[in-house]
């Protein structure tokens, strides 16, 4: 007797399927008609050429469905025989182009398979004149392990199939489950309205997961200590101000090799936690949602396998559901987690933004990038009507930590609720508008995920994730058929409204209204000041009587300090004092063409390419204003690059340099000037820097040779 070998497949990335590898070899011949005789041949075995024999039968053309659905034996009067030719499952393609009777396809597949006692059995006492007269079988199941009975339906489809579920587990137990599905390749609707229904049959352990094994206990462990440390690291990187400079420097340049101390980042973990704990209690809170839908109607969910993500803490997890009844159960049931965890992340991220503007709770604020709100439209337009237009137009705000696990899980729940494969949105379309409906939406996200038009730098990771563990759609239910009413329907159309909302990023123009205008062009030159980093002074100016020598106008008579331009190797040229200079004496304006916020933009493209190409330092810089209404912001742009005075060559010192930089409002004068002056006392010969703003965490930063104790090693930037 010939060895059976084994072998594993993997299905849905979780639980493995076992096949048996000759059943395979088998079913091979069946499909292939030329190489089937030569395969049968090569086989010894006594069993197999009986199977060789029913193959070569039950491929011969007369043996139509009518012939084969009374070789059962049935004694039912004649069954009206559908003209269509042989049908595939919806779910078997091996068999394509065959019809197999059932007795021969149990012959051919393993202890898995439906009894062929039983399915004699269940075609005598099961279904009959009365409920549902069979004309044909075929193949049913992801491997053809079970049998699709296809016929005519004597009865209202539900009515119908609630007693033949009865009769099934009178007949045969708790062995089985039979599915309602619609019958593949129909000619047409059912004459009574609705689409023309099929009956598939499936054992239990097949069409359901089966029990928990302790290996999957095991993993699913791992995986969980996986996203607790995944959140840690979020919670760490969300400090990323405070972090030591090597630390950043190591993450953000794509130069930096070695590694840092990772010890340095020990007394970052306890701040961190806080929003670990939220990242982790959203997850939760996710699965507890999928639960307590489920438990009502005692449906049984595998247990969650949390998938980590650097980003966001987590990809979210991997449940299985067993034996969803019907669509509106399955629809409930998939919108219940993502539901519960919207809610908690939407309450965490509202009380987090009131909590930022609330000195009370001012110690406990983080500082973000504010570039970071262009990242969804719908938080992005919530944040900036809770923060105000004033906070959002900074460089970076500072915010509760509680804003970004409330964000972090809205855009965790708002993936999971892509409609595509088996993801909790994929779900509930399979559920309201069915299988077919399901591969227009994927495709479609599909389309958006890899053009990067939801999710923007997420998208890839999502994508990949979707394809490599949840690509597969949900099995069918039991009943299949029964449409969901109008509301699931339009409440999975509003969650998959608000899932593109959320995953939209915001395009410049609309960012700059927002406030956060940090994104949009990549501006790797731009120097960005705002009236955070810088005092505000008044002198005379036009609108006062006095003249040019009046004390107050310090700023308004040109040099009167000696300086001198030297060349350097590595920053290209540098202005040096060439006398001492006190502190708090005036040193220079910057001076240079004053350009509207467009013109800025397309220069500042054209400066960054001219960077890359080498050779080429640009001197825009952008001072921005907030009027004490905080409403509106007043935004002047100075390009120093092409005409402007010694100011241009002053460069960047991570350690805030010797200058302090002043805007300097003078009566009658519509726009501020930006001036500097000594922030301590300058020796002849030392050079001027001042700094050109925050380190922000961007991987193509120019190179800082400032030569500081806390050099970050990266230019800072700004985006236009
Ligand atoms: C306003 S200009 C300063 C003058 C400039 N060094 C030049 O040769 O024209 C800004 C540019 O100077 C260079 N730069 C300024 N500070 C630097 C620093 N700390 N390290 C390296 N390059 C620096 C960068 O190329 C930057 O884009």
């Amino acid at each position: 007797m010939k060895k059976k070998e084994t072998s594993y497949f993997l299905c849905k990335g979780i639980s493995t399927k076992e096949v048996s590898f000759t059943n395979f070899i088998r079913i091979r011949c069946l499909s292939t008609n030329n190489d089937s005789h030569s395969d049968i041949e090569n086989n010894n075995d006594k069993k197999d050429a009986a199977i060789k024999d029913s193959i070569v039968k039950t491929v011969q053309p007369e043996d139509n469905g009518g012939r084969a659905a009374n070789d059962f034996g049935s004694d039912e009067p004649p069954a009206s025989v559908p003209s269509t030719p042989p049908t595939i499952s919806p779910v078997g393609q091996a068999y394509n182009n065959f019809q197999v009777d059932s007795f021969k396809l149990m012959e051919l597949l393993g202890p898995e398979k439906v009894d062929p006692t039983d399915v004699k059995l269940i075609k005598d006492k099961l279904f009959g004149y009365s409920t549902f007269w069979v004309t044909k079988e075929e193949p049913f199941g992801d491997f053809g392990e079970g049998i699709l009975f296809l016929g005519n339906l004597r009865g209202k489809r539900e009515n119908v199939f609630a007693k033949l579920q009865n009769q099934l587990a009178e007949i045969t137990g708790d062995k089985y489950n039979l599915f309602m599905v619609e019958e593949p390749n129909s000619e047409g609707p059912d004459p009574r309205g609705g689409p023309r229904v099929s009956f598939g049959l499936l054992r239990k352990e097949v069409s359901e997961p089966g029990p928990t094994t302790l290996w999957q206990y095991v993993i699913a462990l791992l995986l969980f200590l996986l996203t607790i440390g995944s959140s840690v690291e979020l919670g760490i990187a969300s400090q990323i101000n405070r972090l030591p400079p090597e630390m950043v420097k190591y993450f953000t340049d794509p130069n930096a090799i070695e590694p840092p101390d990772m010890e340095l980042l020990f007394p970052f973990v306890e701040s961190a936690l806080p929003l670990a704990y939220g990242v982790l209690g959203i997850l939760l809170f996710h699965e507890v949602g999928h639960f307590l839908a489920a438990f009502p109607k005692k449906i049984k969910l595998s247990i969650p396998f949390f998938i980590p993500n650097i980003t966001l803490g987590s990809f979210g997890a991997i449940t299985q559901f067993k034996s969803i009844p019907d669509r509106s159960t399955k629809v409930d049931i998939s919108l219940a987690g993502p539901f519960a965890g919207a809610v908690l992340s939407f309450s965490m991220f509202a009380v987090g933004l009131l909590l930022s503007s609330n000195p009370t709770a001012a110690g406990e604020l983080v500082k973000v990038p504010s570039m970071l709100f262009q990242g969804s439209l719908l938080l992005g337009l919530i944040s900036r009507a809770i923060l105000g237009y004033a906070a959002m137009h900074a460089a970076t705000v500072s915010i509760h930590p509680l804003v970004i696990a409330g964000w972090c899980g809205l855009t965790t729940t708002a993936f999971n609720m892509l409609p595509v494969g088996c993801l909790d949105g994929g779900r509930a379309v399979q559920g309201a508008f069915g299988k077919n409906a399901l591969v227009g939406f994927g495709l479609t996200t599909y389309t958006l995920l890899g053009l990067g038009v939801l999710g923007g730098p997420l998208s890839l990771p999502w994508g990949l994730y979707v394809l490599i563990c949840q690509r597969a759609p949900e099995k069918p239910c039991l009943n299949d058929v029964t449409e969901v009413g109008t509301w699931r329907k339009a409440a999975v159309i509003t969650a998959i409204f608000l899932v593109v909302l959320a995953l939209l990023p915001v395009g410049d123009e609309l960012a700059e209204e927002l406030g956060c205008e940090q994104g949009g062009a990549s501006g790797c030159e731009l120097l960005g000041l705002d009236e955070l980093e810088m005092g505000i002074m008044s002198e005379c100016g036009l609108s006062c009587e006095c003249g040019l020598d009046c004390r107050n106008r310090l700023t308004q008579r040109g040099l009167s300090v000696k300086l001198k331009i030297l060349r350097d190797e590595k920053k290209g040229w540098c202005l040096y004092a060439d006398q001492l200079i006190r502190q708090g004496q005036f040193v220079c304006e910057y001076a240079g063409e004053l350009l509207t916020t467009k013109e800025a933009r397309s220069r500042q493209q054209i400066y960054d390419e001219l960077t890359c190409a080498g050779q080429f330092s640009s001197a825009l810089i952008v001072v921005r204003e907030h009027l004490p209404s905080g409403k509106a912001c007043l935004r002047v742009n100075i390009d120093a690059t092409r005409t402007g005075n010694v100011a241009r060559f002053i460069n960047h010192s991570c350690n805030g340099g010797n200058l302090s930089t002043m805007l300097v409002r003078s009566s009658g004068a519509l726009l501020p000037r930006l001036c500097f002056f000594a922030s301590n006392d300058i020796k002849e010969g030392e050079e001027l820097t001042f700094s050109y703003g925050e380190i922000r965490v961007r991987s193509k930063g120019l190179q800082c040779f400032c030569g500081s104790s806390c050099c970050f090693g990266i230019l800072p930037s700004e985006h236009t």
